[in-house]
């Protein structure tokens, strides 16, 4: 009998948790699955409960919630053998929209029931994992701006980033990128990419890979802040990567060296950090349900 833990954020989803419970009932409540549910009251309530349910042995853990619960939670199972499901309830839901997962509770339980397990890569950044993205200039700033908003989606996203292009000032960054050497004296997209999309289907790195081992760095490196906003569709039309003023690398290990400790970027939560910034890949970490339509 397969032990399922569904962990809930009660702060995600449209009209609360009851049509996650609902649809988890529907599909995954047979006589092969041993089904309970528990709230996640916070990043620390969510850890404690699957660090006691992993001692208790569960095998699968299913999140309600967005890419803030993906990371909490992830980062738990990170080197375990339990299997990782996500039913989107965040904004953005980068992770869940890279492996195609329906957005509504049934759709998405059943796609996940009718899934397969894949190890997928995790990205370390210093102390920290993450699992979709991770940013470090304009397009970590803009987060701070998009937070105030009281609202969420694409919308406030594109305002926050326009807000933020007439205040941010970029520094310069010296990186070690592999055996590699790069400076730019003003960037003002880097970020690196575990898989495609910072959520909401924009999309920075089309051709990340989840289980090939490696990283992806999007930088673009100019002054010119009208160019930058002209580009802005490239993101949803998948062609940002390819503007030549764009700089694309894969890559196992970096270091980020700059005179200011700017905010960074995880998995669409800002994080202060102090000193070089070191970044690596975990290959094959995470145990995640790929879902299947
Ligand atoms: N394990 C957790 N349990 C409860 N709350 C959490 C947990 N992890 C993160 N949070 C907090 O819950 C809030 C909502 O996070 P969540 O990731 O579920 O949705 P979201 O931010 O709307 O998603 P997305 O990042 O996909 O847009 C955030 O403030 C986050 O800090």
């Amino acid at each position: 009998m397969e032990q399922v833990l569904v962990l809930i954020n009660p702060k995600s989803g449209v009209g609360g948790p009851h049509r996650y419970i609902t649809a988890v009932q529907e599909t995954w409540d047979d006589p092969w699955h041993d089904v309970y549910f528990q709230f996640s009251q916070s990043a620390e309530d969510g850890i404690e409960k699957v660090h006691r349910a992993v001692e208790r042995g569960v095998n699968t853990v299913l999140v309600v919630g967005g890419d803030g619960m993906v990371n909490t939670i992830g980062s738990e199972l990170v080197g375990t053998d339990v299997r990782f499901g996500v039913l989107p309830a965040g904004s953005g839901n980068g992770f869940a929209r890279h492996f195609k997962t329906p957005l509504q509770p049934g759709p998405a339980t059943k796609a996940l029931l009718n899934g397969h397990t894949e190890k997928i890569d995790v990205g370390k950044v210093n102390d920290r994992l993450f699992f979709v993205t991770c940013s470090m200039a304009w397009d970590a700033a803009l987060v701070e701006t998009f937070e105030k908003y009281p609202f969420r989606g694409i919308v406030p996203y594109v305002l926050a980033g326009a807000q933020q292009l007439l205040e941010y000032r970029a520094q310069p960054f010296h990186v070690e990128i592999d055996s590699e050497q790069l400076e730019l004296k003003h960037p003002l997209i880097f970020t690196i990419a575990n898989l495609t999309q910072f959520g909401s289907d924009v999309i920075v790195a089309p051709d990340a890979k989840a289980d090939d081992g490696n990283l992806e760095l999007v930088a673009i490196e100019t002054k010119d802040m009208p160019l930058v906003l002209a580009q802005v569709h490239r993101f949803i039309e998948k062609t940002f990567h390819q503007h030549h003023l764009v700089t694309n690398r894969n890559f196992k290990t970096m270091t980020v060296r700059r005179e200011n400790d700017t905010p960074i970027q995880i998995d669409g939560e800002l994080y202060q950090t102090e000193g070089d910034v070191h970044i690596q890949v975990l290959p094959s970490a995470l145990n995640v349900i790929i879902p299947s339509l």
